[in-house]
């Protein structure tokens, strides 16, 4: 693919997201385990990222959850936030594919564009081709959750809502599932950062998707900061029900 050094940002963040899998799915084939296969799952999708926005992007500034953050990105018009490999744990997991990596672009205030590779699936995801949601099957509402450590009150507003409970890893994956028609919902608290959220947010928006804090404000990029500690993403005609339900558990949520 030929990337143009300026231009289609879109496009560029779904160039990167696609080789940082590639090189996460050869290094998968070696035979480290577990802390040591995480560990070098990181430093080489990061390693692919930095090389490639250095060369292509040179005077934007990078939010990544494996790179030491920078004040310079609080003035800067134009960063991109990265997430290297989201659900690291399942990565490690052979043969787990609900893993990803997250490249998204932030300019002048809002994210403008983003991608994410799920690359034991053999498929990105981007702003610059927006998912087309499928036609919703009759049922209960379907809620993807963390498999690994599903939030009590996710559990709790599961229940009121007669929802069912998706588990699986990576928050990138939890929101490419609503898009896919997987599950009508993600929502989470308890703990998140810029970057967890960030591309699949991009990404969930050009679909369509609501996207917001679960307090039903919006979920903003690039602060000083960079927690996001809770956010649902779900189909728009869920939103209102949800939210009200979250709602009553909002003082829990805080008090956790
Ligand atoms: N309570 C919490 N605090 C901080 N990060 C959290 C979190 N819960 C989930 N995350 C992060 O959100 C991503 C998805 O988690 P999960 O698969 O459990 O839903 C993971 O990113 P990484 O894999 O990039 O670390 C995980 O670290
Ligand atoms: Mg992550």
């Amino acid at each position: 693919m030929t990337i143009e050094p300026r231009g289609d940002d879109a496009r560029l963040a779904r160039h990167l997201a696609h080789a940082a899998g590639l090189a996460l799915l050869e290094e998968r084939t070696g035979t480290a385990e577990g802390k040591a296969l995480k560990d070098a799952g990181d430093a080489r999708a990061q390693a692919v990222l930095a090389a490639l926005l250095a060369e292509h992007r040179p005077g934007d500034a990078v939010l990544s959850e494996e790179a030491a953050d920078s004040a310079a990105r609080l003035s800067a018009e134009r960063v991109w936030i990265i997430d290297p490999l989201d659900g690291t744990r399942e990565f490690s997991e052979r043969p787990r594919t609900d893993w990803a990596v997250h490249v998204a672009f932030w300019e002048k205030g809002e994210l403008a564009s983003g991608a994410i590779a799920l690359p034991a699936r053999d498929v990105v995801y981007g702003t610059d081709e927006p998912p087309v949601l499928p036609p919703r099957p009759e049922g209960p509402i379907r809620l993807a959750v963390s498999r690994s450590r599903p939030p009590a009150f996710v559990t709790e507003v599961a229940q009121e809502l007669g929802a069912e409970l998706v588990p699986m890893g990576s928050a990138g994956v939890k929101c490419s599932s609503v898009w896919t028609g997987e599950a009508d919902a993600y929502l989470h608290a308890g703990g998140q950062f810029e970057w967890d959220s960030a591309a699949p947010v991009a990404v969930a928006r050009a679909a369509g998707l609501h996207t917001s804090r679960i307090d039903g404000s919006p979920l903003v990029y690039n602060r000083a900061d960079p927690q996001l500690p809770d956010l649902l993403v779900c189909r728009t005609e869920f939103a209102e029900k949800i939210l009200a339900t979250v709602a009553r558990h909002i003082p829990e949520v805080i008090a956790r």
